[in-house]
């Protein structure tokens, strides 16, 4: 499988896994890394990630899982033993539901990154007052992220408009995963909090997902370059 230094996810948000492959196929696994999320594993399962290795892409299976603990354990671990790099939980399901992620992992041996969403992009104060929380959106990211930190996570998703806040909390290591990201010319579709690539880059983002900006692009690798020669001139 490719490494690569490229901080960019394309998230492979499509219905079937030929459509899917379609578009991995037009991608270079020297360039980026896929996503493969919760649309796309419901209709054709582990196969979509074993082609995309077969293709030499890491796979972030972004499954979002939320459980009792011992569920969500099980999950993690089918996930990571399927040799996926990264997969992800909701940080909301709490202190033990992520340490007992965490503990399973470590006692199989698995080195799959897990990191906890902190609040969807899509969210704002609004969205979280009708769900009981009494915050802005930031604050409320902060405090998850310091938990799924205290929890053993690698690091979290965000909005790269919090990244900042979140390096200086727990670390420029810990990543920060960041959706939301849109070059200037974009639509923000459903998203709420976002932020263009070289702005999350510099943000202190170490890894931004990217989907409807390449995937509906007319021609997704100039769409992909435009936004490598955007971070390369930040
Ligand atoms: O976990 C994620 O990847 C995720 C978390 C979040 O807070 N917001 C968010 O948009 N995502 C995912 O990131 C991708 C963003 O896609 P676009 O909005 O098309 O760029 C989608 O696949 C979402 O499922």
């Amino acid at each position: 499988m490719a490494a690569t230094h490229s901080p960019l996810i394309i998230a492979l948000d499509y219905a079937s896994l030929d459509a899917a492959l379609c578009m991995a196929d037009q991608l270079d696994p020297r360039r980026c890394r896929l996503k493969v999320g919760k649309e796309l594993f419901t209709r054709s399962g582990p196969a979509v990630v074993e082609a995309l290795h077969g293709r030499g892409f890491e796979v972030f299976l972004d499954l979002k899982f939320h459980d009792i603990p011992n569920t969500v354990a099980g999950a993690v671990q089918a996930a990571a033993e399927q040799g996926v790099w990264m997969v992800n939980l909701h940080a909301s399901g709490g202190r033990r539901m992520m340490t007992a992620a965490r503990e399973r992992l470590d006692a199989h041996g698995l080195s799959t990154h897990l990191i906890a969403v902190t609040v969807l992009t899509s969210m704002e104060r609004q969205d979280l007052a009708e769900v009981g929380v009494d915050s802005e959106p930031a604050e409320q990211v902060e405090r998850l992220a310091r938990l799924s930190r205290d929890s053993g996570m690698d690091g979290v998703v965000c909005s790269a408009r919090e990244a900042a806040a979140i390096s200086a909390s727990c670390g420029a290591e810990f990543l920060k995963v960041t959706p939301g990201i849109r070059p200037a010319s974009s639509a923000a579709d459903d998203q709420r909090r976002v932020l263009t690539p070289a702005r999350a880059m510099a943000s202190g983002s170490t890894h931004l997902v990217v989907g409807r900006p390449v995937t509906q692009a007319h021609e997704p690798m100039e769409a992909l370059a435009a936004i490598e020669d955007e971070l390369a001139g930040s």
